[in-house]
């Protein structure tokens, strides 16, 4: 089987400092796959690799099955890697019209891609007076311009106000599971990671710290916290299970499947039951619990 992106121990220094040390990973295709860490872990530095724009000091990348830098897997991808910088004279549609001749297409579908992108009623004002946010999405839409099977994105929401943040969640779940486009992105935000994407990798200091599915990293850390009385019922029935939280709670290392089971045993025992919520599954947990300082990964 052939991955979108492969990475087998590959390091980059500059000079002392080791932007990726040793990382190995393989991001499937299909979906949407998640490369995130704090700043500085070596994400940006892992794309440039992969798109032959730096080189590595040792180890090896492959795109779509074909090495770093080969000029027909490069045809067949997107990339925005970096703040998007357009002449500001031209209009978005001008923009995209210029971009599209300039990679030789015929009929580029321009309004289809200005109006996916949410750039329809700016299509024709100059992007001198876009925002940031407007910026990065004009540059996905160019970047979709040649309709490509793997998009990588780094960062694709910084710079967007919270609305602009949703409309590009659902672009991108959008383009994953109805045009069936990979998209690998590089975020350190960790909530709208956890929102969109199906796998990830966690870069910490240029290592791999771990990786798999988003559901199946933060199962692995979710607890339910049971507020209820008396309190010493409870923990007598989750025996090592539980775990006192403070303020009349417990936390109960259970799986989903076995909450509602734990639930009724608890209530035909006696106990009244206030309140009952899942909590620690997010990736900033995860994120935590794998390299001991969630802070930087905000
Ligand atoms: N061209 C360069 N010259 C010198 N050091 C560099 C260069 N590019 C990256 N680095 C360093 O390599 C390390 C990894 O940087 P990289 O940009 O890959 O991280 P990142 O995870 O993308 O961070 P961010 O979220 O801030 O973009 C950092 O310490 C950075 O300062």
């Amino acid at each position: 089987m052939s991955y979108a992106l492969e990475a087998a121990t590959v390091s980059k220094a500059f000079g002392t400092v080791k932007a990726l040390d040793g990382l190995s990973l393989k991001a499937p295709r299909g979906g949407i796959y998640g490369v995130l860490g704090p700043n500085g872990a070596g994400k940006s530095t892992l794309f440039r690799i992969v798109l032959g724009l730096v080189r590595p000091t040792s180890g090896e990348t492959r795109l779509l099955g074909a090495p770093a830098g080969d000029i027909g897997a490069l045809r067949r991808i997107g990339a925005v890697i970096e703040t998007p910088r357009f002449l500001p004279w031209l209009t978005a549609r001008d923009t995209l019209r210029m971009l599209a001749r300039a990679s030789g297409q015929e009929a580029p579908e321009i309004d289809r891609w200005l109006a996916r992108v949410g750039l329809t009623e700016a299509a024709d004002r100059k992007v001198h007076g876009f925002s940031v946010g407007m910026k990065q999405r004009l540059a996905l839409a160019a970047a979709l311009l040649t309709q490509p099977e793997l998009l990588i994105l780094d960062e694709p929401t910084s710079g967007m106000d919270p609305a602009g943040i949703l409309e590009m969640r659902t672009l991108m779940r959008e383009l994953a599971d109805k045009d069936g486009v990979t998209i690998i992105l590089a975020s350190h935000q960790l909530d709208e990671v956890q929102r969109v994407c199906d796998r990830v990798a966690i870069l910490d200091r240029g290592k791999l710290v771990g990786e798999g599915g988003v559901d199946q990293l933060t199962a692995v850390h979710e607890r339910l916290r049971l507020t209820a009385a008396p309190i010493a019922k409870v923990l007598e029935t989750l025996g090592e299970r539980g775990a006192p939280d403070g303020d009349g709670a417990v936390l109960a290392t259970v799986t989903r499947a076995e909450a509602p089971g734990l639930i009724r045993a608890l209530a035909t025992s006696g106990v009244d039951i206030v309140e009952a919520r899942w909590i620690g599954g997010d990736l900033e947990t995860v994120f935590l619990n794998l390299t001991g300082d969630a802070a930087d990964a905000r």
